[in-house]
Formats: C-alpha cells, structure tokens, sequence
C-alpha cells in the first residue's frame, strides 16, 4: 500500500498569490478525484508532490520519506502529466518513448519490451511509427498516459486530463484510467465533476488553496440525499430565487433555466425532490465553504 501525507502545506508565489494555505490531505492507493475552481491550487499541489517547486511551510510524506526533503524519492516513483504537456520533438511515438525510458532510468534489456506493451494498452500500437507532433488530442493524452506508466511508477499525477477532447476521446481516455488499476496512487485533477463520479474512490474539493472537503463521492451523495430539489423557472426569475433560496446550480434548458437549490425542507411551490449528483455536492460544498480573502 502506497500513502501520501499532505501535512500543512503552503504557498504563497512571489507576487503575493496565497496559492496552497496550511492545506492536509491523506491520500491511499486508488484513484483519487481534486476537485476545485479555477486558481484553487491544484496544479500548484501536483507540481509540488512531483518535485517540480518548492512549498513555503508543511510536509509531503510519500511512503515514509518527507519528499520535499528529498524529492528524488518520489521523482523516482512517479508518472506526471502535466496540463500542458504540448511540445514534442519529431520523433515517432517509439523513439520519444525510448527516450523517455532513458530518462526514467528502465533498463536497455526491458526497453523495448516494456514501450510495445504500454503502446498496446493505450491503443497507439498501430501509430508506434508515426510522429507524436501529429496525432489527435485524444491520441496524444493516450500517449502521455503511456509516457506517464514507464517504469511502473506507484504515483501518477494527471492534471486535467481530459480538456479539449471530444466525448469519445474522452471516454476512452477515462476507460484507460480506470484500468491503470487500485495497486498505485492514481491523482486526477480536473474540472468535470461527473468524472470524478465515474472514476474515483476516494476525493477532495479544494477551493483559494484551502481543502473545504475530502472523502468517498458515495458518500458525500448519500449525505446530501432528500436536500437537493429541483425547479424549473423564466430566465427573468433567477435574481429573486437567488434572493429566497440557496441556489446551488442553475442549468439553461430549452430558453429556461432549471435550477437545483440545497434545502432540508420542501422549500415551495413547483420544487421536486431529485436524487443528488456529485455535482450538487461540488456546489454545495463551494456555497457553504468559509469565504478566504
Ligand atoms: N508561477 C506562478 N506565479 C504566480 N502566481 C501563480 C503561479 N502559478 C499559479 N499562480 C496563481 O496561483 C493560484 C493557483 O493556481 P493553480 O494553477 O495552482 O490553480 P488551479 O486550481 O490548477 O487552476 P486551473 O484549474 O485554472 O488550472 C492562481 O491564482 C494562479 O494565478
């Protein structure tokens, strides 16, 4: 069993953004949902597990050893894909992977062996010749994830994985991370709440570099179960629901706007009880988190 302990963590950049604020976080083997808004601090905490920047205060333990003490440690150990994993040199899918291997330090006589075998997991095995500059979106996250399994790691770090790729690519891409397996830490950042629903077992919602919420998705749904209902209104409507009822989301469909507010009481006329997505629970948690200035 791999674990990874966030104790404390700060971090404030040199122009005065508070980036992680005393953030703690415990982390097993599975795949792990982070969850939070634009700027909450998640690219931010995954460069600083992977090595990439240094923290201001706290500790990142990962298997008993204090990694920002020694960052090879777990530099050793982890696969990284970072959000803008964009430029490649024109090398064919082969060659870039062997190079990378040279790097990640795999031995020459497992070499080859090793990159065919993840070239077939992630279904590029056909384009193993063609230059990585010219595949699809879709493809090229295919090929990070192969990138990111070299030297079976026992730590991966996927940031927004998945943005810009059309709904099949998408789904292909996630039905490959749900097969890397419950043997590692699997860290997936990302904005699309229904796929840390899909994906994960275990979660946390950050938001201004502060953890508001960590646990199960099951969970936090079952808790949130007969408080989410559900109205559909006129466009002109919504400022006076906002101004009478905790609106938690507001979703346009067909030139009308069906909103989900939080309650735990029927709270009027033409509400329906619905049962609650993982997306009301994002919301809930960021409408009911303490304000940080
Ligand atoms: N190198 C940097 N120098 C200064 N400020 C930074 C730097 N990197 C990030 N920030 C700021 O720190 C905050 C957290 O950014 P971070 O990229 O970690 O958030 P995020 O949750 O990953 O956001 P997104 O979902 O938009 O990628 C933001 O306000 C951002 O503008």
């Amino acid at each position: 069993m791999n674990t990874l302990q966030i104790k404390n963590l700060s971090k404030t950049y040199a122009n005065g953004v508070k980036a992680l604020d005393n953030l703690s976080l415990e982390i097993g083997n599975g795949m792990f949902g982070l969850l939070g808004p634009n700027g909450a601090g998640k690219s931010t905490l995954m460069k600083t597990i992977a090595g990439l920047q240094s923290a201001d205060h706290g500790e990142i333990i990962f298997n008993g050893e204090n990694i920002l003490q020694n960052p090879l440690f777990i530099k050793k150990q982890l696969g990284y894909l970072p959000q803008d994993f964009g430029v490649y040199p024109k090398l064919s899918a082969f060659q870039l992977l062997e190079h990378l291997a040279v790097l990640k330090g795999v031995p020459k006589n497992e070499r080859k062996e090793q990159i065919l075998a993840l070239l077939q997991k992630v279904n590029l095995y056909e384009h193993r010749n063609s230059e990585v500059h010219s595949f699809s979106g879709g493809m090229r996250q295919r090929f990070g994830i192969a990138q990111v399994l070299l030297g079976n790691p026992q730590i991966i770090i996927v940031d927004e994985p998945t943005a810009g790729l059309d709904p099949e690519e998408r789904n292909r891409f996630n039905n490959l991370l749900s097969e890397i397996g419950e043997q590692l830490i699997v860290i997936l950042s990302t904005h699309l709440v229904e796929d840390v629903r899909s994906l994960c077992s275990q979660m946390a919602i950050i938001n201004k570099g502060c953890l508001i919420a960590s646990g199960a998705p099951a969970q936090f749904i079952e808790q949130l179960a007969g408080t989410i209902w559900s109205k559909t209104i006129d466009k002109k409507d919504w400022q006076r629901y906002a101004d009478n009822y905790r609106i938690i989301t507001s979703q346009l469909n067909a030139g009308r706007l069906n909103i989900h507010v939080h309650a735990t009481t029927q709270p009027g006329n033409g509400f329906t009880a619905v049962v609650p997505a993982l997306e009301d629970v994002y919301f809930t948690q960021l409408v009911n988190a303490p304000q940080h200035v």
